[in-house]
């Protein structure tokens, strides 16, 4: 398929990935599409494999600028590639494994939010993937708890499984053609020619805010409505509180309603977020650490 310039130096070519992986099984029932949980026989480590169909060059070009990103930008905080292949016409993607599955998933099987203390920590992480993400010009577009992954020593990784998460302006999703419409910042919904602006990395600070409400509640504000209506919804009205303020801190309120502010030039950056009091120097993954055991747990029961 790729020409022979339009090479990707990060894709391994023509070598069949299975000589050094196996594949074990599937992960979230295919609720993904087709990603398994893969071993490298060698050493040993595990991995989350997606498998492409590469059918056109436009295709590639997606996928490539999602390996760009994974490879070019290694953070503690955002998930790591392992290896990526292409092979048989297909782009496989190994990404390495996080025992502990999405936070959205550990809060609809255990039927709790989670607590002030692993929000602090979470927020904190979350905010040094994002930092580092803008710094190196990524927008992620699709931050929510869905894609905050949890390793079994509490490590927090922002992924991406909306697919081509692009550092181009387009908000192009695989399948639709706007994102979910909960987590969406009012001027992304607001005009096409907001997403040329420099202040376009800010449409993540307004979904962190919105994701921190849906760590506390489960869900995001608004669930209950129709994506149309809510995309109406975001625009027009004051932004979103808790539904009872009162079980929060000042410093939590504080640090949500920084970026939950409507006009993106006004709304805080990551790096300004990281010196809030409610997250700043923040280190304590005991409550969290607790949260994955108990959701292991949970999981091996059933
Ligand atoms: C249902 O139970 C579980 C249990 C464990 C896990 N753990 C896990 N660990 C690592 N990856 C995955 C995963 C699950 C489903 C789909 N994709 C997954 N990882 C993955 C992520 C990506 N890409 C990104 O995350 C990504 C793409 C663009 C940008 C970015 C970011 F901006 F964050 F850097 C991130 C590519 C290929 C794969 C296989 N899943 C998930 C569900």
């Amino acid at each position: 398929v790729p020409k022979k310039g339009q090479w990707n130096e990060h894709i391994k070519k023509d070598i069949d990935p299975l000589l050094n992986w196996e594949i074990l099984g599937e992960i979230g029932e295919g609720a993904f599409g087709a990603v398994y949980k893969a071993r490298n026989k060698e050493a040993k480590t595990f991995a989350a494999l997606k498998q492409v169909e590469i059918k056109n060059e436009e295709d590639l070009e997606d996928f490539s600028v999602e390996i760009n990103i994974l490879a070019e930008c290694p953070h503690k905080n955002v998930v790591g590639l392992h290896e990526a292949f292409f092979y048989d016409n297909k782009l496989w993607m190994f990404i390495e494994f996080c025992e502990g599955g999405a936070l959205d998933s550990i809060m609809v099987d255990l039927e709790k939010p989670l607590t002030e203390p692993m929000i602090r920590f979470v927020a904190h992480e979350m905010c040094e993937a994002l930092a580092y993400l803008h710094d190196h010009k990524v927008i992620h577009r699709d931050i929510k708890a869905g894609n905050v992954l949890l390793t079994l020593d509490g490590e927090v990784k922002l992924a991406d499984f909306g697919v081509s998460a692009k550092n181009t302006k387009t908000l192009q999703r695989r399948d639709t053609f706007i994102g979910t419409p909960y987590w969406m910042a009012p001027e992304v919904i607001m005009c096409e020619s907001f997403k040329d602006t420099p202040y376009d990395f800010k449409a993540d600070i307004w979904s962190l805010g919105i994701t921190l409400i849906e760590f506390a509640q489960i869900e995001p504000p608004n669930k209950e409505m129709h994506p149309m209506r809510v995309l109406i919804k975001i625009q027009k009205s004051d932004p979103p509180n808790f539904d009872r303020p009162s079980r929060w801190s000042k410093n939590f309120k504080d640090f949500v309603s920084k970026c939950l502010v409507k006009n993106p030039d006004a709304r805080a950056t990551a790096h300004e977020l990281l010196q809030h009091p409610f997250i700043k120097d923040y280190r304590d993954k005991k409550a969290l650490l607790d949260l994955i055991l108990e959701a292991k747990a949970e999981v091996v029961e059933v």
